[in-house]
């Protein structure tokens, strides 16, 4: 993003900010000129036609979700709450204690909303939007027409077409009634007839067939706690003989169903439990076989960490990248005592590469999903916006959270910068009461920014994606930042893999870079301090701090020399640079290493050196000795604070101050390059496993290694021409989180 469009979107922000504040100087007003029924039918009919339309090759509009001001959801059960008439609504105001109840009477639309126009029981009408839901909710299934509902502490609001609407932020506020509830008022009940269970209600028969039928409903509806409890409360006893040669079919499917949800909710020993007892019931289940013999690979892998990677990478795609595997959480726990409050510490020792957890993401959104879409996300509780898949993720995370306490309570246990009041996540009318505002204050401080499919295949700038995917996981999120971190993450679908980027012993905090480490160090504490709330102090930030004021002033100006010069001489042209270019480019890094005094750097990432350092790398590679190559190489990693010796046919390395990110796998194939060149075959070879090694760390999997540094057989040719990897290799480090802007 430029430096104009930052500011564009920043004032944008700041005028949504505004305009939101202005509007609070009606609170309380009656509103005024309201809108008639054929007023509100024409305006929906007029909203039908789509927001995001394509305006020419290139060119988009952006939807724009924005989080209001907060305040909770409502946790009082509905009946305790004060019927309020729509008559009786005041502008801007959250009408605490009362209960609206309306009934819907045109098909919904949904923009960012979910909206349709409702009457209630005096015949007056407006318009209901309700946000936050998840944008794959067909409309239809959220706000049907014809359909009553009840908006605990509804708020009304003047909206900026000039008419008004009753809005829901907090979807556990909107329950859809039946018919029959007492509290629906006559007028409102429909007037042409109804099923009715009639006298079979009280029948057992009946009753356990509605269980078990409504738990594969909420099974699809992915509310699974609902699900299993149905699925049980299905169970057809020994006792009741009606069922007769029926009750073992009927309970074993009862069973499988309550096995299928318990396996979703990662609760595997139970679902293994469940397919096994249906097995006893219908052994010759061809289903239960199927879901017992995946439960149990699923505890084997929760258990002992086996995965087979490269198969699980074959299988995902744009379409397919939830993967069916499970978290493995067997050498970490969570705890107190972390550089800030909880952290995630490690129960043995870990070598480097080694996988450190693996975690299935607890809601993601991918951009590619079906009703996923690029939004602007305002969020004026925390003036920051950012754009992507965040408002889809949000809409996600409620979803999932709104008929799974369990879930719930999970996510809200993780850091949310303060806010307050916490909400408890209690069940009132069988929905839980989550708190929209305090879920996203939750995913701005934990959320991660993943890939589209797997790590290996997004090797551009993610800088210039608008729509990278974002989710949440759980773990991970207890991991703290430090620039140069031990661990590291990569995607396969929504599997988040860590690994080890250095030796790790038993009991050590893990610590993650949680975005790019920038040249310039103020940079990287103000994205810290902008998104998390806090300033880094690890070794490499708490050595820039001690830089002299006259030697940050010089390392600012030689930055911008150096943007200048990889801008003019790009990275891929480096291998045919000419001598007085690469003499040109010796002499600004010189200039820049001086600031890193061995005082303060002796063996830290010096961070404003390593790009200009690979491209002489790079440029080396065609115009010198194979010798030189090397050096450069081991300077490369070196600025990235690997400590490399090449003796004999031994390569020793030394992490404990490294940073990992691509350029160091670049460094060690163009070092390992050379070797070949030179015959040093051993140290080739040895090379090569490293480079391996830091390429699966960096991207989870081997896939398109040999793609950018070359089979190892074609070394020699590749190297006389100058070729190896340098098209392959990206031009630039790489960001792993979108774009935020902050105002402050
Ligand atoms: C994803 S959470 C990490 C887990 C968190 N410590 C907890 O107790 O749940 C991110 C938050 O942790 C804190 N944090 C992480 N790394 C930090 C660091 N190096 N220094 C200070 N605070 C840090 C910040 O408050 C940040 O917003």
């Amino acid at each position: 993003m430029s430096r104009s469009e930052a500011e564009d979107v920043v004032k944008l922000l700041e005028h949504q900010k505004q305009t939101a504040l202005a509007s609070k100087h009606r609170k309380g007003q009656k509103a005024t000129n309201k809108p008639t029924r054929q007023m509100l039918d024409f305006s929906m009919a007029q909203h039908r036609t789509p927001l995001t339309t394509a305006t020419g090759a290139g060119m988009y509009s952006m939807r724009t979700c924005v989080v209001s001001f907060a305040y909770p959801p409502s946790t009082t059960p509905l009946k305790q709450l004060q019927e309020i008439t729509l008559s009786q609504l005041k502008l801007e105001t959250n009408h605490t204690g009362k209960a609206l109840i309306v009934r819907t009477f045109d098909h919904p639309l949904r923009h960012v909303a979910t909206q349709n126009i409702v009457e209630d029981k005096e015949v007056n009408v407006d318009r209901l939007s309700v946000y936050n839901l998840d944008p794959s909710m067909p409309p239809e299934t959220i706000l049907p027409k014809g359909a009553i509902f009840a908006i605990k502490q509804p708020y009304y609001k003047a909206t900026a077409d000039g008419g008004y609407s009753v809005r829901v932020d907090h979807p556990s506020d909107l329950l859809q009634l039946d018919v029959e509830n007492t509290l629906v008022p006559a007028e409102l009940a429909p007037r042409c007839g109804v099923f009715q269970e009639g006298g079979h209600s009280g029948e057992a028969s009946l009753r356990f067939d509605l269980y078990r039928n409504r738990a594969i409903v909420n099974l699809y509806l992915c509310r699974y706690e609902y699900a299993c409890s149905d699925a049980l409360v299905s169970l057809i006893p020994d006792s009741f003989e009606e069922a007769g040669d029926r009750r073992e079919g009927l309970n074993s499917k009862a069973l499988y169903r309550a096995g299928r949800a318990e396996y979703h909710l990662e609760n595997f020993t139970a679902a293994k439990n469940h397919f096994e007892q249906a097995l006893t019931l219908t052994p010759e289940d061809g289903d239960c076989k199927r879901e017992l013999q995946k439960t149990k690979e699923r505890l084997q892998e929760e258990t002992e960490g086996l995965f087979n990677f490269t198969a699980i990478s074959n299988l995902v795609n744009a379409k397919r990248n939830k993967v069916d595997h499970v978290s493995y959480l067997g050498k970490v726990e969570v705890r107190a005592g972390g550089v800030c409050g909880r952290g995630l510490f490690t129960r043995c020792d870990i070598k480097a590469g080694d996988v450190i957890m693996v975690e299935k993401g607890f809601c993601v959104a991918f951009s590619s999903e079906a009703g996923t879409e690029t939004y602007r996300i305002m969020n004026l509780n925390t003036n920051r916006m950012d754009s992507g898949t965040h408002a889809t993720r949000l809409f996600k995370t409620v979803g999932k959270l709104l008929y799974n306490q369990s879930q719930a309570k999970r996510l809200l246990d993780l850091s949310d910068g303060e806010y307050t009041p916490k909400c408890s996540a209690h069940i009132f009318d069988d929905v839980v009461s989550v708190d929209t505002f305090q879920t996203q204050a939750i995913l701005e401080r934990n959320g991660f920014a993943c890939a589209d499919v797997r790590s290996c295949d997004e090797k551009e700038d993610r800088k210039d994606k608008l729509s990278s995917s974002t989710g949440v996981w759980i773990t991970a999120s207890c991991i703290n930042h430090a620039c140069a971190g031990n661990a590291w993450r990569s995607f396969i679908g929504d599997l988040m893999i860590i690994r080890a980027t250095k030796d790790i012993s038993k009991g050590s905090e893990l610590l993650m870079p949680y975005a790019v480490v920038e040249a310039e160090n103020n940079k990287t504490q103000d994205s810290l301090q902008k998104s998390w709330g806090f300033t880094c102090d690890c070794s490499i930030c708490a050595a820039e701090k001690k830089v002299s004021s006259s030697h940050r002033t010089q390392c600012e100006n030689i930055t911008k020399e150096i943007d200048t010069f990889l801008t003019d001489h790009k990275h891929s042209t480096s291998a045919r640079a000419s001598k007085t270019v690469i003499n040109n480019a010796e002499k600004l890094y010189c200039r820049m290493k001086g600031p890193y005094t061995d005082e303060l750097f002796q063996y830290l990432p010096c961070v404003g050196l390593i790009n200009l350092s690979l491209w002489l790398c790079t440029a080396y590679s065609t115009s010198s000795s194979p010798a030189k190559v090397i050096h450069a190489a081991i300077t490369v990693l070196r600025d990235l604070g690997y400590e490399v010796q090449l003796t004999g046919s031994n390569v020793t390395i030394d992490r404990t101050h490294a940073y990992l990110e691509p350029t160091a796998v670049h460094a060690v194939m163009y070092a390992a390059q050379a070797c070949y060149q030179q015959g040093k075959r051993d140290l080739y070879a040895e090379l090569e496993e490293i480079g391996k090694e830091m390429y699966v760390t960096f991207y989870g999997e081997l896939r398109g290694f040999e793609k950018t540094y070359g089979a190892p057989k074609c070394f020699a040719e590749t190297w006389c021409e100058g070729v190896i990897g340098v098209g392959a290799m990206e031009e630039k480090r790489i960001l792993p989180y979108t774009y935020t802007v902050t105002v402050s």
